[in-house]
């Protein structure tokens, strides 16, 4: 919708006949943005070939469980020049790879040809012209200032940051930190414990990113304290709404179930548990909602570990390497 509001003709690739066709015909996509009348200048159709043929730009925002498969499809169609720009916040989780390393590997191309859209911006708003901030990121800063000229208006902002890894790890990482915040009103704790939380949460997702190599910085921007708002505050997320529904003590395939959309934070918790034993560092808040959601913990036994682990300072001395790597 802002692609289309800024005057480009878009395409997009559904598996579905149907869905193409009512978003054709009917101009609505009912499912997904019930109420909304889409512009006339957005097409749909199931043939990925009419999607992406002579685009200036291929932006895919496939769950990231379906990337690697979406790409493959792509790819035969895909020419060397065309902006790439993803917007999926998760891992590969048999790989642990972000998405912009999944997507160069397909397309046979360096990751600095890709670019992540991400920060705070659940589409339900973005569709109504409500104002939304985001942040693009690339290695590539000509193809971040392309990506931020596509989708730039006046209700939808766009700032550029180079730090790829940092924009994709912060906007996969919130999702467990949101469902931790919708588990905690759905057990019926306060608004002193979703603030802890998200503060928590954030230190833990800063801890490891920068870890991995992230910019800390980013993790105070828009990708990551403007969209770990966002997601465990918001009633349009998913990630909040599954973490109610499970702190209330409904079970993990009845909430999906009943979501009948993508809740990202589920496998990337998953993730998390892997990646944090790999590099060495603690995320207690996502390890206990891994023992909650694999190993059928209850809820409120992983709220108690997490209030009674030992004392501990509040600010952590940041490696001085990491901020030497990004002072230079
Ligand atoms: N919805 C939002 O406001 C935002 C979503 N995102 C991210 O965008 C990504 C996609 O999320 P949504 O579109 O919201 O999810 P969704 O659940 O609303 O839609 C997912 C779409 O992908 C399709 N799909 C599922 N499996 C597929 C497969 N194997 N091959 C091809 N298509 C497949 C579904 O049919 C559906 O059309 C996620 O990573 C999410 O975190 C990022 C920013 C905002
Ligand atoms: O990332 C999002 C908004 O920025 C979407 O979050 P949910 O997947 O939790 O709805």
């Amino acid at each position: 919708s802002v692609l289309a509001d800024n005057g480009h003709d878009v395409y997009m690739w559904t598996r579905s006949n149907e869905q193409a066709a009512e978003i054709n015909q009917q101009h609505t996509n009912a499912r997904y943005l019930p109420g909304i009348i889409l512009s006339e200048r957005i097409m749909a159709t199931s043939d990925m070939k009419e999607a992406v043929d002579d685009s200036q730009a291929i932006i895919i925002v496939a769950p990231s469980s379906a990337m690697r498969s979406v790409v493959q499809q792509l790819k035969p169609f895909y020419k060397k020049g065309t902006l790439i720009v993803h917007a999926t916040k998760g891992f590969e989780t048999a790989t642990l790879k972000r998405m912009s390393v999944v997507i160069s590997e397909e397309l046979g191309c360096p990751e600095g040809d890709i670019v992540v859209l991400s920060g705070p911006s659940h589409a339900e708003e973005v569709v109504q012209k409500k104002p939304t901030t985001t942040v693009v990121a690339s290695l590539n800063d000509e193809l971040a200032n392309r990506a931020r000229d596509l989708f730039m208006n006046v209700n939808f902002r766009v700032y550029t940051n180079r730090d790829l890894l940092g924009v994709e790890l912060a906007g996969a990482f919130k999702n467990i930190i949101a469902l931790g915040a919708g588990m905690s009103d759905g057990l019926g704790f306060g608004d002193n414990a979703k603030a802890a939380i998200i503060t928590r949460g954030l230190a833990e997702i800063s801890r490891i990113g920068v870890e991995m190599g992230a910019n800390p910085l980013t993790f105070s921007g828009l990708a990551g304290v403007g969209d770990l708002v966002v997601t465990a505050t918001s009633k349009h997320s998913r990630n909040w709404r599954a973490g109610y529904a499970l702190g209330q003590g409904k079970p993990l395939q009845e909430v999906l179930d009943a979501m009948g959309m993508v809740v990202e934070g589920i496998r990337t918790t998953e993730a998390a548990h892997a990646i944090s034993q790999k590099y060495n560092v603690q995320m207690p808040i996502a390890d206990q909602l891994y023992k909650v959601l694999f190993t059928g913990k209850d809820s409120r036994t992983a709220v108690e570990a997490l209030m009674g682990r030992d004392p501990k300072t509040e600010m952590e001395v940041m490696k001085l390497e990491t901020w030497e790597q990004w002072h230079t």
